[in-house]
């Protein structure tokens, strides 16, 4: 288990009335984001604590940090965060340790932080970092089946699974942050009955629920990142919608993988989600069936197998327009958990890097689609309703075999463990608009 501190106790309560308490952001969270504030200016750095935003950039200007943490302060002042993330584990700690303190009840500070304070809900949240580069891995071991199944019945789980962390370059300016609409993308689909293919909308438009990972410091080119130490250069977590057109997807995939059918949009929870928060939260990475392959030498680090996986509850909730209608809440189709990852996140890191790829700050990983085995733990469409054959019913009458124009996803996340405050991940949220 990570080390706890004193930022981790639970009995550690904020004079920000709010933040004692909250599902998603308690004094034991902070995590990072890019925000603007209500009367407008530049995009700057800043930590969600309960139902506000402390502004990172004017806490540095009054003075408020010293040290380290002055140094992540002032990398975190500017309109993205790519350079606290180039900083590491250690300035970022200590931001954290001093925000905490700055934050606690009875702080002496409370008159300086204070006037730093702006209220969430009339911020508007940015993406958090420019991102160079994204990639989407493929570690949903029970996702890689249950649609392998799907796309080749006879052979669902390719021969190299268990022993390659499977990926694929996504493209990195489509990404959003929550809340940017999602346009249903045109494209080319050849439906099996169908003898050409043909040139419009998706009909088979999916979202896939996924772990996102923000890389801290980056590997020159040519050179790998150890296992051991790739853990220590993620910057943080958020949660990540892969929107996915399953009937582009299946036309143009063979031989070289997802490419249109998933690079019109991509959403991302805009608030960043320490290690440094999680660290009550890492658990072993989970017990491989008999039979399966050790990871290769450069997969296997001791320290990463007894604690480099994460215990987060993933969450779907769908709001359809019918649902709107009649007022009913946001139905929750998935409940979903990063235990069903088959790599860590340094087993990603490790990998990508292997054969020289230079990551940078602010780079972007997909975890892969996190579903469980089980019904109700599916992390998309294609597995909820078996490719459609099998529609989902919601209490507005409406039925779903994929998405229609006006439906919107909204993914939720949360670390929870007793005797710890629970760590919430924000929300990861689209809506989808008709295609141009
Ligand atoms: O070829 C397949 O079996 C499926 C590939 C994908 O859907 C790629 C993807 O986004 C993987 C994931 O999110 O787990
Ligand atoms: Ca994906
Ligand atoms: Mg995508």
């Amino acid at each position: 288990m990570p080390k706890t501190d004193a930022t981790h106790d639970a009995r550690r309560r904020s004079w920000v009335d709010s933040a004692n308490g909250h599902p998603e952001f308690p004094i034991q969270n902070l995590p990072l984001g890019v925000f603007v504030p209500p009367e407008g200016g530049a995009p700057r750095g800043g930590v969600a604590i309960g139902d506000f935003i402390l502004d990172l950039g004017a806490a540095h200007a009054a003075g408020l940090f010293a040290g380290a943490a002055a140094r992540a302060a002032e990398a975190a002042s500017g309109p993205a965060l790519n350079d606290l993330f180039a900083l590491g584990a250690g300035p970022r700690a200590a931001l954290r340790a001093r925000l905490s303190e700055l934050l606690a009840l009875g702080s002496p500070e409370r008159p300086r932080v204070e006037p730093c304070l702006h209220r969430a809900a009339d911020c508007t949240l940015q993406l958090p970092a420019r991102i160079g580069d994204y990639t989407d891995f493929y570690a949903g071991i029970h996702h890689a089946t249950n649609t392998g199944r799907q796309l080749r019945p006879d052979n669902p789980l390719l021969p190299n699974y268990k022993h390659v962390p499977v990926g694929y370059h996504g493209r990195a300016s489509s990404v959003v942050p929550s809340g940017a609409p999602v346009r249903r993308p045109n494209g080319q689909r050849k439906p099996a009955g169908e003898a050409a293919p043909s040139f419009g909308p998706s009909r088979n438009l999916d979202y896939e629920l996924e772990l996102g990972i923000w890389m801290g410091p980056g590997n020159p080119l040519g050179e790998p990142i150890p296992i051991a130490e790739a853990g220590a250069r993620i910057a943080g977590f958020c949660l990540l919608n892969d929107w996915s057109a399953r009937d582009i997807q299946a036309w143009e995939y063979q031989p070289l993988g997802p490419f249109l059918a998933k690079s019109f949009c991509t959403t991302v929870s805009p608030w960043v989600v320490t290690p440094e928060a999680l660290a009550p939260f890492r658990i072993a990475q989970p017990p491989r069936p008999e039979g399966d392959p050790a990871p290769l030498p450069y997969l296997l680090d001791a320290a990463d197998q007894r604690e480099g996986a994460l215990a987060v509850e993933l969450e779907v909730l769908l709001l359809t327009p019918g649902l709107r209608e009649k007022g009913l809440p946001p139905q929750r189709v998935a409940l979903s958990h990063t235990r069903h990852l088959y790599w860590t996140p340094a087993q990603l890191v490790a990998h990508h890097a292997c054969g020289g790829c230079n990551l940078r700050p602010g780079d972007l990983f997909g975890s892969g689609t996190v579903s469980g085995p089980e019904e109700g733990s599916f992390g998309s469409l294609l597995e909820a309703t078996r490719g459609g054959r099998k529609p989902l019913r919601l209490p507005s009458g409406e039925i779903r075999r994929f998405l229609e124009d006006g439906d919107e996803v909204i993914f939720r996340a949360h670390a929870r463990r007793e005797g710890f405050a629970s760590i919430g991940f924000g929300e990861c949220r689209g809506t989808i608009r008709p295609a141009p």
